[in-house]
């Protein structure tokens, strides 16, 4: 039996990166247009020019199912008018796979959102851990003033899958600046999703168990 080697990543916390990473992606303004409700706002800040968002660190020693993958999310502080900045967000491909989120440093949302369209929003700070459950789409968003720091993990075989979202219309609630933090408020664009897009959601999801049993 050829096993893999263990490995040890150090997370820095002030750089927001995972050491030892074997993989790294950014996303800037100009990759998270639609993302954003007030268009004049994202228009006008992509005109001051294509700021990061965030960065992905990340170690993924193989894509088996048992096997983890985990890394760290670095994400700037920043609001498109009053909308916090955000990532793309997406249910897993394998929708049944979870996650955790463990906060570092800032302050964060994951924003979680039902095929059925309940919403949950989850404060993360340093040291919260926050449990993703299966069947639930995710998206974090920063609410601070400083960087959100944030470490994950989550089954090695989950894949994302980001056109859920996009086929309605974003998430039902956004993130927003309020006078005392932040809150949500409904999205005028969001179009409920099918009863039978949600059959067929959990129907393939119970087809990966049986796999994954015989
Ligand atoms: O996949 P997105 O929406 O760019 O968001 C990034 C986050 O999601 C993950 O893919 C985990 O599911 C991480 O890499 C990261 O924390
Ligand atoms: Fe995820």
């Amino acid at each position: 039996m050829h096993l893999q080697e263990p490995i040890l990543c150090p997370v820095s916390v002030s750089a927001g990166r995972l050491g030892q990473a074997s993989g790294r992606y950014t996303k800037q303004l100009s990759d998270l247009k639609g993302l954003y409700e007030d268009q004049t706002a994202f228009a006008a800040a992509l005109g001051q020019g294509d700021a990061l968002v965030y960065e992905v660190t990340d170690y993924r020693p193989s894509a088996n199912a048992g096997d983890l993958i985990f890394g760290v999310t670095r994400m700037e502080p920043g609001r498109i008018g009053d909308e916090f900045y955000l990532t793309r967000g997406h249910i897993h491909a394998r929708a049944d796979r979870p996650e955790i989120y463990y906060g570092e440093a800032g302050q964060g949302v994951m924003l979680l959102e039902s095929p059925e369209g309940d919403i949950r929003a989850m404060p993360i700070g340093p040291r919260d851990m926050c449990y993703v459950p299966p069947f639930w789409i995710h998206r974090s968003v920063n609410v601070g003033t400083t960087e959100l720091v944030m470490s994950f993990m989550y089954p090695a075989d989950s894949g994302q899958d980001y056109a859920i979202i996009e086929r309605a219309g974003g998430m039902r609630q956004r993130v927003v600046a309020t006078a005392d933090g932040w809150g949500l408020r409904d999205n005028r664009l969001y179009k409920p999703r099918p009863a039978d897009e949600i059959a067929v959601l959990y129907a393939a999801n119970s087809k990966n168990d049986s796999k994954n049993e015989t």
